[in-house]
């Protein structure tokens, strides 16, 4: 479980995060929706330890964030940023396999290189394996990104906006694949996400963030109506119901 106690953040004098008190369940696909600037990176980004808690405490599966030193932190959890900086002169293999530096610092074992492999075939990657990372589209550049994360294989996965620049298909692809990867491997995903349909359809658990307050959190029903929507994004969209699902009409 992840546990976030009393957090607040604020940049020059501006509050970012005020306050968030938030379990996040130890297992399934947590989805952190709200609007721009509401925080999420932010929430993101201090338990990844990827800047300093200014307040409050944080722990990943009882692991204090501030006083666990790095390489445990490294295998416990892997983030994917929203815009990472990436040498473009690697190979797509190449990148994948840097997500097991935490484990091998530098020394690639057989073991890292089927890991490897199984990531890149995961993620449908392997026509791609030898191209170098600027010859690739943007999408295609996002999904490695996300095999590399991967390829980490700590426990939990923290995915900001992975969708970026992913068409429907590989949208629809991604978010399967996350699912399987969250129900036969018992790994813990916390992924943002703009689009309200895929948290609705993918994740188990929703965390509402505006204004860098958590307003609403719980599974997708408690979510997923006119009303909470309404609050946390301020303005208002229809939610029909298709199969006994909800699906939220937010562009109407
Ligand atoms: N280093 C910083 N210095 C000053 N302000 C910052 C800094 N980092 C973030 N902010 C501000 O904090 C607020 C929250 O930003 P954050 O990126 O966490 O939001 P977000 O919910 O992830 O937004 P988006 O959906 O647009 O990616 C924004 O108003 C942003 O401008």
């Amino acid at each position: 479980m992840i546990v976030v106690n009393n957090v607040s953040l604020a940049h020059q004098g501006a509050p970012i995060l005020k306050d968030i008190n938030l379990e996040i369940p130890e297992t399934g696909v947590t989805a952190l929706i709200g609007p721009n600037g509401a925080g999420k990176s932010s929430l993101l980004s201090l338990i990844a330890r990827l800047q300093p808690l200014q307040q409050g405490t944080i722990t990943v599966d009882g692991l204090t964030v501030g006083a666990t030193p790095s390489r445990i932190l490294a295998r416990t959890l892997a983030i994917l940023r929203q815009d990472p900086a990436i040498a473009s002169r690697l190979r797509v293999r190449e990148l994948v396999a840097f997500g097991r530096f935490p484990h091998n610092g530098g020394r690639i074992t057989d073991e890292d290189r089927a890991l490897t492999q199984a990531a890149l075939e995961r993620f449908d990657l392997t026509s791609f394996a030898d191209r170098f990372i600027d010859t690739l589209s943007g999408g295609q550049r996002q999904l490695v990104l996300v095999a590399m994360t991967f390829c980490q294989g700590t426990r939990w996965l923290l995915l900001d906006e992975p969708l970026n620049n992913l068409d429907m298909f590989y949208a629809r692809e991604l978010m399967r694949g996350l699912r399987e990867i969250a129900d036969s491997e018992r790994r813990a995903i916390v992924i943002v996400l703009h689009d309200i349909n895929q948290a609705v359809t993918f994740a188990d658990y929703i965390v509402a963030l505006k204004h860098g307050a958590v307003v609403a959190s719980g599974p997708p029903e408690l979510i997923a109506n006119t009303t909470s929507l309404q609050r946390i994004f301020g303005y208002e969209m229809p939610v029909e119901s298709y199969h006994g699902r909800p699906v939220v009409l937010n562009h109407l």
